[in-house]
């Protein structure tokens, strides 16, 4: 009837009138008579209509489902503190080891590049032993012999790198610390150093003394280079000096004492008791140390620690996803019609934003701390390196997780993997790969954990005391760039993402689906793209509008085989089969077989056999029986979990083969067993679906507080899922089913271990709900398919075994009515004659201290006179009380089950 009614409202707008759609309104018609005469199938090609469909928006599930990430996110705290933690502490202790390197192995110097901003920091003073009236002539022969030795000793050019330049104004003696600090950067040994020689200095007649000064290499491992302890005249505490200055101080001193004709004024003593001319030194150390005798502890585990930092995130990535896969979630926001596209999306932009916010932490804390490594390269260049190395990391994460179904498993390999990954990337890399050409690097570089260490290394490189920051500029043309470690990331970045695409595909699910190896058959490889490039040109069909037009489909697609059971069929069964081969239901399942494979020696299951069954409109249908009877198996195929193994079935006009997708976005489903995310309200819960089917502001809070109110939960509503009660997480479950106002709702023993009240409350809420929608209910309770089912199938063994009305099964199956009788003892032969004579074919089934129970078959029975008979006569025949039952479904639901066992039996 109900079909009717959907089917000629959905025509009846059309002008043209289809030979195929006479067809359907005659079947139409027939489907009013349920004993109409089948019509074959080859006859009858019907052609169908499809429901409308309002497209599901993809902004809308981003938005639902990055609010939901985001809100967990927030709750795990440990996961929060944990990654927060492990930042903190590998800054913290990066700092402290630059704290170290500073205070104790570099304490003499400074952590200062630019050379113009070093100061002379202090004068010696060289008292030459003359007599002190001749100080004008000692000192000019002194800076006399001083510049033949420093510019013509080809000996200290050569073995020191010595540069001497006699200067007469600053600008010049800028030029001289340029050309030094130049050539201290190209030297390898670092062995240099300079003279300079102020002209100012040389006026020794107004000063009695002689300035020049000298910039050393502080660091030279060369004795020459080294130092020498000398007491400083003048601040009378001992300071060390280049050796060099030394000698070559000694060098002048003595080609003066030599040529001298003073020397002989010169007392023996002449080192203590003569006070002649002052030679003033001025010392300037270069700016950077040489890296073979100054130890940077900071350099040495910077990139390790850094590795391990940017890694740890990656079991976390992993953990998001393998918790929604190991769950479910992943599976029943699919069936609500989440799109997979949108799915990956959001997780991919999630985990990335997760990823930027710890970087971020970072930054701010090395910037804050002065890390060399931020300082000291170019901002842009260790920025790309880490936002290319989020995104392969990422997509990374996504294919690992595609290899495991627990999260237990996922986060201990997650975590071990993280000290592998940097371990490994650390040794093997410094060890064996970077001797290596630039071929090999890159090819071990597909591994990500490699060109983020190797880009580090360079990085941190460059963030030595004694060398220049990275800069761009030397980007091209250094051999140490970061070009291909940007490349092989972004590379990393696609190639992990085909993976996970390929694997999501080819490994087994939670619900066991999965595509084959595509490459290792061509043949299904075609196939794929094939079934692709269809299923897009459908969804652009489909989706053209707002609105879906109504399309028109035949039933082609459908096997029509014979059921199995030929003629041993039941007269009901078959006459189904008949109805929804002719009608266009909105649920249509024909010829629906499911064989799991039995593992571990056991035989293969057939869990669902030949199932052919059709769902009116406003129609909650009953699904009935015996534990292991195929019931869940038959909603999770038509959900959309489980592939049949043969037949298909349609809802709504898709083909749950091929058209899944549609399907979804008219579906929903209250599963067997809660599928809820432990962390969010119940409220939440609700909103996540209803955003992800396009309710907002208003609108989406009417109709949560709504369905809230109607399942009984509002007060509870901001209470954790997992600090629900069994029966309230059912009852969650139930409300997420309705929500989205679907056109077909699979409700899988909805009330199990609700109290009677709940149940109740439940049942108000789907009798409400079918107006509009069809309904299939499974369900172990006779009293609930009595109380709500519009009509009853009972399976058992994966075979439909009966269908029809509440009524019609209790009259078609039931032995007819129960009669009761209670009277005196002295009474009960009398009464039981009246019986058998008022009731001839009645059956006495017990009797006990004067009550007696009769089955009297339904042909005997007309109520109102039994009613009249008994009433009249039980004074005088002295019943006390007596009553009439009809068989109860439960009997019927017995009778079937004992059948279908004797069957099986049978069959062994
Ligand atoms: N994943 C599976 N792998 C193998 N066999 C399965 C699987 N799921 C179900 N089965 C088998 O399929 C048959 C039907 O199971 P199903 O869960 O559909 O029954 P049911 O009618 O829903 O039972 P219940 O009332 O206990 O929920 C059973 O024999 C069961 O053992």
């Amino acid at each position: 009837m109900s079909s009717l009614t959907s089917s000629s409202s959905s025509t009846s707008s059309d002008e043209s009138t289809t030979d195929s759609e006479k067809n359907l309104r005659l079947s139409d018609i027939g489907s009013k008579n349920d004993n109409s005469d089948s019509l074959s199938q080859k006859q009858l090609k019907p052609a169908f209509k499809r429901a409308k469909i309002k497209k599901l928006k993809s902004s809308d599930q981003f938005h639902a489902l990055f609010r939901k990430n985001l809100r967990l996110q927030k709750r795990s705290k440990k996961s929060n503190c944990c990654v927060g933690f492990v930042a903190l502490f590998v800054v913290f202790l990066i700092y402290m080891m630059q704290l170290l390197t500073n205070r104790y192995l570099n304490s003499d110097r400074e952590e200062e590049t630019d050379p113009k901003k070093y100061e002379f920091d202090l004068l010696d003073t060289m008292n030459l032993p003359f007599s002190s009236e001749d100080n004008d002539s000692i000192l000019g022969t002194f800076q006399q012999r001083l510049s033949q030795i420093l510019t013509t000793s080809s000996y200290l050019r050569e073995e020191y790198d010595l540069h001497a330049t006699f200067l007469t104004d600053e600008e010049d003696m800028d030029s001289l610390e340029d050309l030094l600090y130049e050539t201290y950067n190209e030297n390898d040994d670092k062995l240099v150093s300079g003279f300079y020689m102020n002209s100012m200095g040389l006026d020794v007649s107004s000063k009695k003394e002689l300035d020049y000064k000298v910039y050393y290499n502080g660091s030279g491992s060369n004795s020459a280079m080294g130092f020498q302890r000398t007491t400083h005249s003048d601040l009378g505490q001992t300071i060390y000096i280049p050796a060099i200055v030394n000698l070559i101080n000694r060098a002048a001193f003595a080609k003066v004492w030599e040529d001298s004709d003073l020397n002989g004024t010169v007392d023996t003593t002449y080192g203590y008791n003569l006070k002649g001319p002052d030679i003033r030194v001025g010392l300037k150390d270069f700016p950077t140390t040489d890296g073979e005798n100054k130890f940077d502890l900071v350099l040495v585990v910077q990139p390790f620690y850094y590795t391990f930092l940017v890694h740890f995130l990656l079991p976390v990535f992993m953990i998001i996803i393998v918790y929604e896969k190991e769950n479910k979630l992943v599976d029943i926001m699919i069936m609500f019609g989440l799109k997979m596209k949108v799915y990956w999306s959001v997780n991919y932009f999630f985990n990335f934003t997760i990823y930027m916010f710890l970087i971020l932490v970072f930054y701010i804390a090395g910037y804050a701390l002065e890390f060399r490594f931020f300082i000291q390269n170019n901002f842009l260049a260790h920025s790309i390196l880490f936002i290319l190395w989020g995104f392969s990391m990422v997509s990374f994460g996504f294919f690992l997780s595609t290899l495991f179904r627990k999260v237990r498993m996922a986060s201990l390999i997650g975590y071990f993997l993280v000290i592998i990954l940097t371990l490994v990337s650390n040794l093997v890399w410094d060890n064996i790969i970077d001797s290596k050409g630039t071929g090999t690097k890159a090819l071990c570089m597909f591994l990500p954990s490699f060109a983020i260490y190797s880009g580090i290394k360079v990085l941190s490189d460059h963030s030595s005391l004694t060398v220049e920051g990275f800069k761009f500029s030397n980007f091209n043309t250094s051999s140490e760039g970061l070009g291909m470690q940007y490349l092989m990331l972004f590379a990393d970045t696609i190639l992990y993402l085909l993976f996970t695409g390929y694997l999501y595909s080819v490994l087994p699910s939670t619900g066991g689906k999965k595509s084959p190896l595509f490459f290792l058959n061509p043949k299904a490889y075609k196939k794929f793209f094939r079934d692709l490039k269809k299923k897009k040109k459908n969804n652009q069909d489909d989706y053209s509008d707002e609105e879906q037009s109504q399309e028109m489909y035949s039933d082609d697609d459908f096997e029509l085989n014979e059921d199995p059971r030929g003629e041993n069929i039941p007269e009901d069964v078959e006459r189904e089969r008949q109805r929804v081969i002719n009608n266009n239901d909105p649920i249509r399942m024909i010829n629906l077989y499911k064989v799991y494979k039995g593992q571990d020696g056991n035989p293969d299951v057939n869990a669902v056999n030949c199932l052919t069954l059709g769902i009116k409109l406003n129609e909650c249908f009953g699904i009935l029986g015996p534990n292991g009877a195929g019931k869940t198996t038959s909603v999770n195929i038509l959900s959309g979990l489980f592939p049949a193994t043969s037949g298909t079935a349609k809802i709504c006009g898709f083909d749950i083969k091929k058209e899944m997708s549609q399907v979804h976005s008219i579906m929903s489903v209250c599963p067997q067993h809660d599928i809820l995310w432990d962390d969010q309200t119940g409220e939440e819960t609700l909103k996540f679906y209803a955003r992800m089917h396009g309710y907002k502001n208003k609108e989406l809070v009417k109709k949560v507080s709504k369905t809230l109110n109607e399942v009984g939960l509002y007060n509870d509503r901001k209470k954790l899922i997992k600090e629900y009660s069994g029966g309230m997480k059912r009852r969650i479950s139930v409300a997420c089913a309705l929500i989205t106002n679907p056109k077909v709702i699979f409700l899988d023993e909805p009330t199990t271990g609700l109290d009677p009240a709940s149940k109740r409350q439940v049942w108000d809420v789907i009798r409400k709900a079918r107006q509009e929608k069809s309904i299939i209910l499974t369900t172990h309770s006779m009293e609930e398919a009595d109380s709500l089912c519009d009509r009853i199938g009972i399976m058992a063994n994966g075979i439909l075994r009966t269908i029809g009305e509440s009524q019609e099964l209790k009259s078609r199956y039931g032995k007819g009515f129960k009669l009761m009788v209670h009277c005196n003892a002295e009474d009960d032969e009398k009464v039981k004659n009246f019986i058998k004579k008022t009731f001839p074919n009645a059956n006495e089934m017990n009797s006990l201290a004067g009550t007696s129970n009769f089955e009297v078959p339904s042909d005997e029975v007309v109520l109102s006179e039994v009613f009249q008979i008994l009433e009249e006569q039980k004074n005088d025949l002295g019943i006390l009380d007596w009553g009439i039952s009809q068989t109860t479904l439960e009997e019927v639901f017995h009778e079937i089950t004992r059948i279908a066992e004797g069957q099986a039996q049978l069959e062994i």
